[in-house]
């Protein structure tokens, strides 16, 4: 596994930002428009084809593969394509996680809006869903001790069916044994917990330290 440098400018950084950030918001609505969309079939046909117009004018020049983990030489985090937080991924719903101080009893918080798109049972978050914030949120606060980890395990109890709309995800003070470190957190909505996750995040020999650090994600 290859984490890479950009050798960007904070104003070429921020250009990019400003640049990718309205069309993935673009296409997440669109995301949206298609599973709630009722027009009729000849305006679906059309919506089809321009689609895939733009589709082909972004593919004009590509990258080979995934756009993977890279960094600025500042040490921004541009993980863009990632599942959960990619700034250049619609997919993600997408999550920022705000880290505190290690040493605060919430570790780090995330809030975000899931709409129809991350819908399981009727109304409510799909359950993989939840885990899949969970593991980023947990991950990223297992990593506050210093060490980036891994999830190696990821457990999660479900409470009661989580409903689609605003939700808050809370991670607690993590606890590192060497290479290991057990995180947990909880997922809220207007303030009640509905599912509450552990996971134990491994740090493979040889990952480089990280100061502790604080601030956003992405
Ligand atoms: C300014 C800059 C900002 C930068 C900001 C960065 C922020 C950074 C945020 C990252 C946030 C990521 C959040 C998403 C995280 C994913 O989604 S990661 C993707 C999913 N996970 C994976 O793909 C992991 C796949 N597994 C592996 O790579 C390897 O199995 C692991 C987990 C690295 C462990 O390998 P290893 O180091 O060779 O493990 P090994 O030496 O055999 O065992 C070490 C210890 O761990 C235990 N162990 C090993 N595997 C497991 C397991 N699966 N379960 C439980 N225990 C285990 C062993 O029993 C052993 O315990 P002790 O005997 O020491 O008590």
């Amino acid at each position: 596994m290859e984490f890479t440098y950009e050798d960007l400018t904070a104003d070429e950084y921020h250009h990019r930002v400003a640049v990718y950030q309205p069309l993935t918001a673009a296409l997440r609505e669109l995301l949206d428009a298609v599973i709630r969309t009722e027009v009729d079939d000849a305006t679906v046909h059309s919506a089809t084809e321009t689609i895939s117009e733009v589709t082909a004018a972004l593919r004009a020049q590509q990258i080979p593969g995934a756009y993977g983990v890279r960094h600025t030489a500042e040490g921004r985090g541009m993980a863009w394509g990632n599942a959960v937080i990619g700034l250049r991924n619609a997919i993600a719903p997408p999550l920022t996680v705000v880290r505190g101080s290690v040493t605060d009893p919430v570790v780090a918080h995330a809030d975000v809006e899931l709409g129809a798109a991350y819908e399981g049972p009727p109304g409510h978050v799909h359950g993989g869903v939840v885990s899949l914030l969970f593991d980023q949120v947990l991950g990223e606060a297992a990593s506050m001790t210093g060490l980036p980890s891994y999830t190696g395990t990821l457990t999660i109890r479900y409470l009661r069916p989580t409903p689609l709309g605003p939700l808050r995800i809370e991670a607690f003070t993590p606890e590192r044994d060497g290479r290991k470190t057990l995180a947990r957190a909880a997922m809220l909505v207007d303030g009640a917990v509905t599912a509450e996750a552990e996971g134990l995040f491994i740090s493979p020999r040889g990952m480089t330290p990280l100061h502790p650090f604080a601030g956003e994600s992405r």
